[in-house]
């Protein structure tokens, strides 16, 4: 099996420890011959200037698979499900002190800065019968609607490309990562990956961070899964 595409994250797994992008990965995206997709949690207008700034196209996975953009300058294709995300944050909101991360720029989730127990504002919104998924994904907590993810957002992503989702190789670090790491051919988590990427991924790297990524692409290319 030779991939035709690669389906990268981007924080823990293209990025140094303090978020920003280790360069040496950004360079070795330009040497390859397949496209490299990013797919992150992080809103649109960030991953479109990352896409724009590595040399890469502007297809890509936002907001956890809520938002795919099928091209720079071109539509997206925005998920329903922010409403209910809104009222499970009013919800929270009597019980934690919450604070919103890129708000302005979210289309389809409520994200909020970590440091609280996800396990109780989990029990909270099941308590109320409230469909969300809640996740921390060591950047930020997301309040998502659960039936969408990177793994459909691949399938979105494939269908676009004229591929099929097992003609990827994804690389993730995070639990947002595990659905398209199942999806794609082939998943890779990074050495510094969680429990939920390490399952889901079919080997962990030795290095960590850009590191792993790395070593992720040799890997392939020296087990034949990239020309
Ligand atoms: O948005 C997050 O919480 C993490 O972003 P990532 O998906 O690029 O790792
Ligand atoms: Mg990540």
């Amino acid at each position: 099996m030779v991939f035709k595409a690669l389906v990268v994250d981007i924080d823990g797994t293209i990025t140094n420890p303090d978020r920003s992008l280790d360069l040496r990965v950004a360079k070795r995206f330009r040497e390859l011959r397949v496209p490299v997709v990013l797919s992150t949690g992080n809103p649109l207008c960030y991953v479109h200037a990352a896409a724009k700034l590595i040399g890469l196209g502007g297809i890509v996975i936002a907001e956890n698979g809520g938002v795919i953009s099928t091209g720079f300058d071109k539509p997206s294709i925005i998920a329903d499900g922010m409403e209910k995300c809104e009222e499970a944050y009013e919800l929270l909101s009597n019980y934690f002190d919450l604070e919103k991360l890129d708000a302005a720029y979210r289309k389809t989730e409520v994200v909020l800065r970590r440091g609280m127990d996800i396990s109780q504002l989990r029990e909270i919104v099941e308590d109320n019968g409230m469909e969300v998924e809640i996740i921390d994904t060591g950047y930020a907590v997301h309040i998502k609607d659960g039936k969408i993810n990177k793994g459909t957002g691949l399938h979105t992503v494939a269908e676009l490309m004229g591929i099929d989702t097992k003609d990827f190789l994804a690389i993730g670090d995070s639990c947002n990562d595990a659905e398209m790491m199942r999806e794609a051919g082939l998943g890779i988590a990074v050495g510094n990956a969680d429990d939920d990427a390490r399952k889901a991924a079919s080997m962990v790297t030795k290095a960590s961070f850009g590191e792993g990524m790395l070593e992720a692409i040799e890997y392939a290319f020296s087990n034949g899964l990239l020309e």
